[in-house]
C-alpha cells in the first residue's frame, strides 16, 4: 500500500491493512453525543505550564502542519482525569477544504473546520516511544480544541505566519524563540470531554486520554486559508487529513461540566 493518507486510495478505510488495530474497540475520533455522555464531579481542572522553547520547529510532514520542539524543556501537563504528570511532545492541526468540515471529533455530528491536538507523554516513560507502546490508555494525553472562523487568533499568528514557508511536504522553519504556547489556549482550562480512544493516524495505537474542549477556540478567515494552501506529498491540497469518527463499542465519555 502507497504510504497511508487521505486519499481515496491511501485513506482511513484502507489502514486497516497495515494497522489491524484500526478495526479495535477503542479508536478516535469520536462523535460526543452529548445525550450519552456523564457528568463527572470527580474531574479535575487542567493544568498546562509550557515553558517558551528555545529550538522549536514548524513542519509539514506530508499529512499535517506540526510544532515540534527539539527537545522536552519542562512544559507539562497535570490534573483534570490524569493521574501523574505529561510532558509535552508537540502540537499539529487537522483541517478541511471549506468550512463544513474539517475537525475529527464532532459534538453532536457537528464537525468544525478545523481541530488542534497537543500532545503530550506519561512521565513515567523513559520516551514519547515508549509511551506510546506502553499498553493502555494512559501513555498519551492529546487536549483537542476545536477551531471555528471568527477573529484573528493572535496566539496562533506567528505559527499560521510560518505556513507559506511549509507550504511543501518535508519543509521546515525554526520557530522564534519568542513564540508563547501558552497563549493559545483559554485562561482556565474547563469543560471538557474526556474518553479512552487512540492516536487517530497510523500506528492508531489505543494508548491515548483524549481531553477535547467543549469551546472552540476562533481562528480569522484569511488564518484557517492558510492552512488550505498547504500541500501534501502527493503535490494535493492537504486539507481533508482527518479520520471520519469510530464506534463508540462500550466506552464512557465524561465530562467535566454539565
Ligand atoms: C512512536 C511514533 C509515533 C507513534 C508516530 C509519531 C506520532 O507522534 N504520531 C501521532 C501523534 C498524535 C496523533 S493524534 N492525531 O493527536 O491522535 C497521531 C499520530
Ligand atoms: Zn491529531
Amino acid at each position: 500500500m502507497a504510504p497511508w493518507g487521505y486519499e481515496k486510495d491511501n485513506g482511513p478505510a484502507h489502514w486497516h491493512k497495515d494497522c489491524p488495530i484500526a478495526n479495535g474497540k477503542n479508536q478516535s475520533p469520536i462523535d460526543l453525543i452529548n445525550g450519552e455522555v456523564k457528568y463527572d464531579s470527580g474531574l479535575k481542572p487542567l493544568t498546562a505550564k509550557y515553558v517558551p522553547f528555545s529550538d522549536a520547529k514548524f513542519l509539514n510532514n506530508g499529512h499535517s502542519v506540526q510544532f515540534q520542539p527539539s527537545a522536552g524543556n519542562g512544559s507539562e501537563l497535570t490534573g483534570g482525569p490524569l493521574a501523574v504528570k505529561y510532558n509535552f511532545e508537540q502540537f499539529h492541526f487537522h483541517w478541511g477544504n471549506n468550512d463544513t468540515e474539517g475537525s475529527e471529533h464532532r459534538v453532536d455530528g457537528k464537525m468544525y473546520p478545523a481541530e488542534l491536538h497537543f500532545v503530550h507523554w506519561n512521565s513515567t516513560n523513559p520516551s514519547f516511544k515508549d509511551a506510546v507502546g506502553s499498553g493502555g490508555p494512559n501513555g498519551l494525553a492529546v487536549l483537542g480544541f476545536f477551531l471555528k472562523v471568527g477573529a484573528e487568533n493572535a496566539a496562533l499568528k506567528p505559527i499560521t505566519d510560518l505556513i507559506p514557508k511549509v507550504k511543501d511536504a518535508g519543509t521546515s522553519v525554526t520557530v522564534p524563540s519568542n513564540f508563547d504556547m501558552q497563549a493559545i489556549l483559554p485562561a482556565t482550562l474547563t469543560d471538557y470531554y474526556t474518553y479512552d480512544g487512540s492516536l487517530t493516524t497510523p500506528p492508531l495505537a489505543e494508548c491515548v486520554k483524549w481531553i477535547v474542549f467543549k469551546q472552540p477556540l476562533e481562528v480569522s478567515a484569511a488564518q484557517m486559508e492558510a492552512f488550505r494552501s498547504v500541500i501534501n506529498r502527493d503535490g494535493k491540497p492537504m486539507g481533508g487529513n482527518y479520520r471520519p469518527p469510530c464506534p463508540l463499542h462500550d466506552r464512557a465519555v465524561k465530562t467535566s461540566f454539565k
